[in-house]
């Protein structure tokens, strides 16, 4: 990959190469946009196969980031960070403080959390070295573990794309085939279970399988066979790029709804589905449950105000249907025109000079 230029295509600002041999910290922290505020994207940590994928990897999910922040209205940019290794063997806490350290170098412009891989505990390590860190543990008056969060709004976001496809939003006897049963998809497999949909499960661990066929009566199949199964819904809740040109002629779900990153391999991929009549709720829109409330934490996390404007996914979706009849466009393209639409206004309303306090002239005065 020719970086600059890519970077130069998709305007992004930063990416930052981050080594520690001691602790084998390998860390991509990739800062998209700030043009909303600093860049809020968690870190991942995953077994890439090369240096390249993982690069390919921060740079996709970074950029998803300041879509999903501006689609839900927060005053927030888009990053994310990448640690090759493997989440199970090679973490160790001086890993997680050199990293903290890093972060605190970018002096606020980053702003991490979890993400696959990676868990509060580790969180709560790199909050020893910087402020600069979200879904810490609730002790430390945070948000903790992002994924109910994101879970619930998957569910809201989901009963919009229903009403959209079925005419109601009751999921009440509804086929939901879930990809991937871990941290977020065990909390929406509770609240469909619980609205009384009906459940089909894969992943690759048997045990979070096994945990969703005990405890919401799902049925199990095998993760190759996920896409073709008969069912009203696809949750894709594993890995992103799923949505491509092996698996779409597969689909018989009438919607699209899960809180997986980057579903679409290549956006033509959003065009087939958007031909086939299949009513897609796009990635960043809905899973922005977990962004919202880590969010909150810069505020002073308040649980309630956070799930309100979780609650609020719902009416993003239903925003992301409409503009795409006005414009007569796929739902993905209607959901990019949403977050730039307010991209473009904010940089518009925040052009003029502000004095910031950290300006060269108040420094002068201060003399
Ligand atoms: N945790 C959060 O709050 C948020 C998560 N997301 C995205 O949602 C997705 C899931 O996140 P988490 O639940 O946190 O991750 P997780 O790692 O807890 O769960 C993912 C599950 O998918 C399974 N899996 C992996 N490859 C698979 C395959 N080929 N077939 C079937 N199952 C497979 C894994 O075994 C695991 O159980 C990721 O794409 C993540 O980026 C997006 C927004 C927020
Ligand atoms: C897990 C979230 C807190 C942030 C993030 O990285 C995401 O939404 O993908």
């Amino acid at each position: 990959m020719e970086l600059f230029q890519y970077m130069e295509k998709y305007d992004y600002e930063q990416v930052l190469f981050c080594q520690d041999k001691e602790s084998g910290l390998k860390a991509i922290i990739v800062i998209h946009d700030t043009t909303l505020g600093p860049a809020l994207g968690g870190t991942r940590m995953w077994m890439y196969n090369s240096e390249e994928e993982a690069l390919e990897d921060a740079l996709r999910l970074a950029r998803g980031m300041t879509y999903k922040n501006a689609a839900a209205g927060l005053n927030l940019g888009g990053g994310k960070t990448v640690i090759i290794g493997d989440p199970r063997k090679d973490k160790n806490e001086a890993m997680f403080r050199a990293f903290g350290r890093f972060i605190q170098g970018l002096n606020g412009r980053y702003i991490t959390a979890e993400d696959v891989g990676t868990t509060v505990a580790d969180m709560d390590i790199i909050y020893q070295e910087t402020d600069y860190v979200t879904g810490i543990s609730p002790e430390f008056g945070s948000s903790g573990n992002p994924s109910p969060a994101t879970a619930y709004g998957v569910y809201r976001g989901m009963k919009a794309a229903a009403k959209e496809a079925f005419g109601s939003d009751s999921l009440e006897g509804k086929v939901v085939a879930v990809q991937g049963v871990g941290n977020v998809a065990y909390h929406l497999c509770r609240h469909l279970h619980e609205e009384g949909a009906k459940l089909i499960v894969t992943d690759i661990n048997k045990e979070a399988v096994a945990r969703a066929v005990e405890e919401f009566g799902a049925k199990a199949v095998d993760p190759n066979d996920i896409y073709g199964v008969e069912c009203d819904i696809f949750a894709p809740c594993a890995l992103g790029g799923i949505i491509n040109d092996q698996t779409i002629p597969q689909l018989k779900a009438k919607v699209i709804a899960g809180s997986a990153n980057n579903q679409l391999k290549e956006p033509r991929h959003g065009d087939m589905i958007h031909e086939m009549g299949i009513v897609y709720a796009p990635d960043y829109v809905i899973n922005a449950g977990g962004v919202i409330n880590v969010a909150d934490e810069l505020y002073g996390y308040n649980r309630e105000r956070a799930m309100k404007k979780i609650e609020q996914i719902y009416d993003n979706i239903e925003k992301v249907f409409a503009i795409a009849k006005r414009d007569n466009i796929p739902t993905y393209v209607a959901a990019d025109r949403m977050a730039e639409e307010r991209i473009e206004t904010m940089r518009k309303a925040r052009s003029q000079f502000l004095q910031n306090g950290h300006h060269i002239l108040s420094r002068r005065r201060a003399r």
